[in-house]
């Protein structure tokens, strides 16, 4: 957040000298622009100190995150009964992508005791090297693994790939666009989908309409879009999904805000 803070308070002066449209690139943005590391991507900004990445980890993850991981798709009616199933056919229940140190994974499971079967987090080796130990015990069946989401998905036909917060703002793909950027991500992901795979990405949702309500969405909007990002409204993930192959079977929304869980399967 004090990371954030700052380089917004310097959005003005940036867009002194930077032209004034929505920044697109990875690499050249307000974010590494403010930390004097232009052509770098945002998550080589955060972890240029061990100190500052260890704080992120913490701060994204399990009780401190300010997104909720439970209340809003409801694993145990939609999930829990495939458990069985999935377990029978040696398949994996969920993989989740970019899951950071797997804290989110952890308060599903814990909050959800009827959704067993095997679950792989994955996240880069720099993140996934420094879980501690005793974090996940072997009984929450829950697997770190090291994969790079710029190749393709090794974990085939998983019941449930899901994308929790704003993987799809993550960048070292040296990809210029941030739309091309995401459809890559997700064509990593439908490419290992099964027929009856669903495609979860948790979210705030951008409202259709410019409301006063909820100011949340526009805040985060703001803050991803220090680093070449964007909030999406509905339809965007609909256009978004489409182009990849996906049909937006249903967006799951929180009872208050605008966190929402976005279904995606392959369209027939
Ligand atoms: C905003 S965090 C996601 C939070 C996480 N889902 C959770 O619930 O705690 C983005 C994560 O994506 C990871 N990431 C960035 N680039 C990646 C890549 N190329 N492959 C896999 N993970 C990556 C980061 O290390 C970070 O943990």
């Amino acid at each position: 957040m004090d990371d954030m803070l700052h380089v917004c308070s310097r959005l003005p002066e940036y867009f002194k000298s930077h032209p004034l449209e929505s920044p697109s690139s990875p690499t050249h943005n307000p974010y590494s622009w403010t930390y004097g590391m232009e052509g770098q991507d945002w998550i080589k900004v955060v972890g240029r100190s061990p100190e500052k990445l260890r704080k992120f980890a913490i701060g994204i993850s399990g009780k401190w995150s300010t997104v909720p991981a439970v209340g809003i798709y409801p694993f145990d009616t939609e999930l829990a009964p495939l458990s069985a199933t999935c377990q029978r056919q040696n398949r994996v229940l969920v993989v989740d992508v970019g899951a950071s140190q797997g804290g989110t994974m952890k308060e599903i499971r814990q909050a959800f005791p009827r959704l067993t079967g095997r679950i792989i987090t994955q996240d880069l080796a720099r993140v996934v090297d420094h879980v501690p130990a005793g974090y996940l015990p072997p009984e929450l069946d829950i697997h770190p693994t090291v994969h790079d989401f710029w190749t393709p998905q090794p974990v085939r036909n998983a019941q449930d790939p899901l994308f929790d917060e704003k993987i799809s703002s993550d960048d070292e793909s040296g990809l210029a666009d941030r739309d091309v950027v995401c459809r890559t991500i997700l064509r990593h992901n439908v490419d290992a989908m099964g027929p009856d795979s669903r495609l979860l990405i948790a979210e705030v949702l951008v409202p259709d309409r410019v409301q006063k309500e909820e100011l949340y969405c526009y805040w985060m909007d703001l803050t991803v879009l220090t680093f070449a990002g964007r909030e999406r409204s509905e339809a965007d993930w609909r256009d978004l999904f489409e182009s990849v192959g996906l049909a937006l079977v249903k967006v799951w929304r929180a009872e208050v805000g605008t966190q929402a869980v976005v279904e995606g399967r392959l369209r027939r």
